[in-house]
């Protein structure tokens, strides 16, 4: 099918959140922010015409999924609204391709902030290992990353964030000696690289974003997970 509009830009996106993911370099620059259990949650400071912009990382190991469930319920937009509790609403204005679309949403007003929306693509991708040893990185990856406009779009007087986000995960399984053979739950390990850059699209008070990123950032990533746990506990593994 002829390429559509935002293939090049999605390739280039979705090849340095890999690339960035492979390093995890978490080094000083990056500010502790969350600390609970397997989950590590990063920030930098930084700001945009005066505008709170501050890239956040997010590390975390979860126990019983793999990345492909992650990302499978972290992209599908039909099943958005059951985890993401900062959303009013979210729809799908058009599609790219089985695993591409464009979506629309719209966020619950953060107090004292005014309301905000998005218009983003979103795409999940598996990366297999390519290098011929068995033991090469293996990821699954979701990125949502805003677009100007959208024929479809619906006109509104919220305020449109800019963000780059991806989700990047990668599994892990108990080698076959500690499981004859049959590979359960018990034996997969998912870890999860979450990189969000947000640009507010709109003033807000600097220390006012800061402490509701503080806040939600953590809320978000451990709701999300949870719920990726409950939805796959009965269910067979997707690898
Ligand atoms: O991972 S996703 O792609 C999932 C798809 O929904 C994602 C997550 C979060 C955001 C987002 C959007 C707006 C805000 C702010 C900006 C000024 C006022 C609201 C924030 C800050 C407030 C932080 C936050 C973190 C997590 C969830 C919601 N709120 C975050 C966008 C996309």
């Amino acid at each position: 099918s002829p390429k559509h509009k935002y293939y090049k830009e999605i390739n280039e996106v979705i090849a340095e959140h890999i690339k960035y993911a492979a390093k995890l370099d978490i080094d000083n620059t990056w500010e502790l922010i969350h600390d609970e259990g397997e989950m590590k949650v990063f920030k930098r400071e930084m700001e945009e015409d005066g505008m709170v912009v501050d890239p956040l990382k997010a590390v975390h190991t979860v126990k019983g999924i793999t990345g492909h469930e992650v990302c499978h319920y972290f992209w599908n937009p039909d099943v958005r609204m059951e985890w993401e509790g900062t959303l009013e609403s979210a729809q799908v204005l058009d599609w790219f391709s089985e695993d591409t679309c464009v979506c629309y949403q719209i966020h619950k007003k953060v107090w004292p902030t005014t309301q905000r929306e998005a218009l983003f693509w979103t795409q999940i991708r598996h990366v297999p290992n390519e290098d011929e040893d068995e033991d090469g990185p293996d990821y699954w990856i979701v990125c949502n990353y805003s677009i100007p406009d959208h024929d479809k779009c619906p006109a509104s007087k919220n305020v449109r964030i800019n963000m780059n986000v991806a989700m990047v995960c990668e599994t892990s399984m108990e080698p076959p000696s500690s499981h004859d053979g049959e590979i359960t739950r018990d034996h997969i390990t998912c870890r999860i690289t979450y990189a969000a850059n947000v640009n507010p699209g709109g003033w807000a008070p600097a220390s006012v974003l800061r402490a509701v990123y503080k806040r939600e950032y953590p809320k978000f990533l451990k709701r999300f997970t949870q719920y990726v746990m409950d939805q796959t506990k009965d269910k067979p593994i997707m690898f």
